[in-house]
C-alpha cells in the first residue's frame, strides 16, 4: 500500500527465477504507484527482461507473487497478464507486416470485431485511443510501409486496445531515431496523464532522467537500489548498476591517419523496386582513423554497410580494397570481403549477426568457420573453438561465460558482445561496425569503445554507423553525414556539435545558414 492507502498499480513480492545454474531473479520486490513511469536499469544479464517476462506471463516465477491494484493475481500466461490489465511492447515487434494497423490490433482480440460492425466499432475505438494518447497513426496503413517508430505505436495501441493500464516497454528507443524517441516520450506523458503506469527498461540513463518518476536498479538478479529520479544523477545510477565508477566519456588521442585502406568511388545502389537507395557515394577510409556515419536511420547507412561488406552488390561504382577493384560486374560476397581482412558487425544482431539456435562457441566463429584454425580435415575442431570462446568470454566479460549456452538464451547485450568480440578479435584491417552498443549496458559500452579505439591505434580503419549521436561524436575522428542515400556533408569530429549534426542530418544546415545570413543582412 502507498502511504495514503491507495494500492500500488503493481507490486512484486519476492519474485525468484532460476534457469539451470543461473539465478536470473532473486527475491525481487518492487512497488510502482499508479500513473507513474518507473525505470528499471541494470547491466546486461542483470535479469530485467526475465522479470518483465514473468510479469507478462512468458515465464512463471519459481517463488513469489504479483499484486495488481492491491490484489494478488496468478499469471500463468500472457492472457492472464492481459486480463489483469498488463500490456507489453517488446524489443522485437510482433506484428503481421502485410496487415493494416487496424487488422494487427484486432488480431487475437477479435470477439465480435470480425463482423463488419465489429470492425467499424474497433476502428472508432482505435481512432479515439490514437488521439487520446498522441499516437498519430493512420489505422488503415499497412504495417510494412510504416517506419519503425510508427510500428512501435501499433504495439502500444494493441496493448491499450486490450485494456492495458500497466504498460511494459523493453528498450523502446533502441531502434528509434532521435525524433521518434522524442515522440515516444510525449506519448508516455499522455499515458501518465490518463493514469496508465509504465515500466520502462532502458540502458540510456539520459532517458531515465528525462522521463521517469522513480528508478530501480538491478544487479546480478537482485534489486539493489531504488531512487526518486529527481534526486539522483547519471553518475550515481551508473555506479549503482556496475558497482564501480564508470567513465562516461571516451578517452583517445588525436588520430594519425595514413594509407587509404578503402576507397568508394561513385557507388550507387538501386533496390528491387528500382528506387535509388545509395546515390554516388564517394568516401575514403584510412589506416588509423574512425569515420562515423551520422544520419537519421533509413537514409542509406544500412545499405552502405551492406554494400561495403559484400552482403549486397552495388549497382554502379567501384570499391577499392586491399589492391582489388570491386564493381557491380565483379562483385565480392561477404566471405570474400573477409578474405580482404574486412570484418563486419551488422546492425541487426538477430537477423545477420547470430544463428540463435547455435551454441555460443559455434556462433563465435560464424563467418570464419572455414578457416583452417577451426575446420579440421573432416570435422570442426571443437576443442580449439571452445577454448577460444572461453578466452573471449573472459576478455569481453560475456555473462554467463558458458560456451555451450544457446545464443538465444544470452541477454541482448551479451549477444552483442559475442558478435563484436568475434569480429574485432580477427584483427581486421577494416572494421565496419553498425550500432555497436545497441542494448549494451554502460560498463560494457566503455569496454567496446576502448576496444574500437585500440584497434584504431594499432593502425586499422573503422567505419562506424550509429543512431546514437553521442557515440558518433565521442568515437569518430571524422564524421560523414548521410541524407536520402547521399553524403551531404563531412566534419572534423572536433568541429561537430549536436545542433550542427542534427541540422545536417535533416539536410537543413545550409538552409538555416542562408536564413541566418539573410537575417543579418536585412
Ligand atoms: N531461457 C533462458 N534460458 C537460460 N538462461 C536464460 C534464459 N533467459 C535468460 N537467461 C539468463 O538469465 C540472466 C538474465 O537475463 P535477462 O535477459 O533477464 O537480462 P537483462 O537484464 O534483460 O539483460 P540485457 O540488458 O542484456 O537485455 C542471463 O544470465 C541470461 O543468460
Amino acid at each position: 500500500m502507498t502511504t495514503d492507502t491507495t494500492p500500488y498499480a503493481i507490486e512484486l513480492r519476492d519474485i525468484s527465477k532460476r534457469f539451470g545454474a543461473v539465478q536470473a531473479n532473486k527475491d525481487i520486490c518492487l512497488q510502482v504507484p499508479a500513473g507513474t513511469v518507473h525505470g528499471i536499469i541494470g547491466e546486461n544479464g542483470a535479469g530485467k527482461s526475465t522479470l518483465m517476462s514473468i510479469i507478462y506471463g512468458f515465464y512463471e516465477a519459481d517463488t513469489g507473487y504479483i499484486e495488481v491494484d492491491g490484489k494478488r493475481i496468478d499469471i500463468h500466461n500472457s492472457q492472464d497478464a492481459i486480463n489483469a490489465g498488463i500490456g507489453m511492447v517488446h524489443q522485437h515487434f510482433m506484428l503481421v507486416e502485410n496487415f493494416s494497423v487496424l487488422e494487427n490490433v484486432i488480431l487475437g482480440a477479435e470477439g465480435g470485431a470480425l463482423l463488419k460492425e465489429g470492425v467499424e466499432t474497433a476502428r472508432v475505438e482505435l481512432q479515439r485511443l490514437a488521439q487520446e494518447y498522441s499516437l498519430d497513426i493512420d489505422v488503415d496503413a499497412i504495417v510494412e510501409d510504416l517506419p519503425v517508430g510508427l510500428q512501435q505505436r501499433v504495439e502500444i495501441l494493441k496493448a491499450l486496445y486490450r485494456g492495458a493500464r500497466i504498460l511494459i516497454l523493453d528498450e523502446p528507443t533502441g531502434v528509434l531515431t532521435p525524433q521518434e524517441a522524442d515522440h515516444l516520450f510525449r506519448i508516455l506523458d499522455a499515458l501518465k496523464e490518463q493514469g496508465v503506469t509504465v515500466l520502462l527498461i532502458t540502458h540510456k540513463l539520459r532517458e531515465i532522467l528525462a522521463s521517469t518518476d522513480n528508478v530501480s536498479v538491478m544487479r546480478q538478479g537482485q534489486m539493489v537500489a531504488h531512487r526518486e529520479t529527481a534526486k539522483t544523477s547519471k553518475e550515481e545510477l551508473a555506479e549503482l548498476m556496475v558497482g564501480k565508477k564508470v567513465r562516461l566519456t571516451v578517452d583517445k588521442d588525436e588520430a594519425t591517419p595514413s594509407d587509404v585502406f578503402l576507397s568508394a568511388k561513385n557507388i550507387s545502389q538501386y533496390d528491387k523496386q528500382g528506387v535509388k537507395r545509395l546515390k554516388n557515394i564517394n568516401l575514403e577510409l584510412r589506416a588509423g582513423e574512425i569515420v562515423g556515419i551520422a544520419g537519421v536511420s533509413g537514409n542509406g547507412q544500412s545499405e552502405l554497410l551492406n554494400v561495403l561488406s559484400g552482403i549486397e552488390p552495388m549497382t554502379e561504382g567501384e570499391l577499392h580494397v586491399a589492391g582489388q577493384v570491386i564493381t557491380a560486374k565483379a562483385p565480392k560476397d561477404a566471405a570474400q570481403m573477409r578474405g580482404l581482412k574486412m570484418a563486419h558487425v551488422p546492425e541487426d544482431r538477430h537477423k545477420m549477426g547470430l544463428v540463435t539456435g547455435f551454441e555460443a562457441y559455434e556462433a563465435a566463429v560464424l563467418g570464419y568457420h572455414n578457416s583452417s584454425d577451426y575446420n579440421g580435415k573432416v570435422l570442426m575442431n571443437r576443442k580449439v573453438m571452445i577454448d577460444e570462446c572461453n578466452q573471449r568470454m573472459a576478455d569481453w566479460d560475456v555473462r554467463p561465460p558458458n560456451p555451450h549456452l544457446k545464443t538465444a538464451n544470452f541477454s541482448g547485450g551479451n549477444q552483442q558482445k559475442i558478435v563484436i568480440a568475434r569480429e574485432v578479435e580477427q584483427n581486421p584491417d577494416i572494421l565496419l561496425i553498425g550500432q555497436p552498443t545497441r542494448g549494451v549496458d554502460i560498463g560494457a559500452i566503455e569496454n567496446i569503445h576502448e576496444q574500437i579505439v585500440k584497434l584504431r591505434d594499432s593502425g586499422k580503419a573503422i567505419l562506424l554507423v550509429s543512431v546514437e549521436l553521442d557515440e558518433i561524436m565521442a568515437l569518430s575522428d571524422r564524421i560523414i553525414v548521410m541524407f536520402d542515400g547521399a553524403v551531404v556533408g563531412e566534419l572534423d569530429a572536433k568541429d561537430a556539435d549536436e545542433r550542427t549534426l542534427g541540422l545536417m542530418m535533416a539536410n537543413a544546415f545550409n538552409k538555416e545558414e542562408q536564413e541566418n545570413q539573410k537575417g543579418e543582412s536585412a
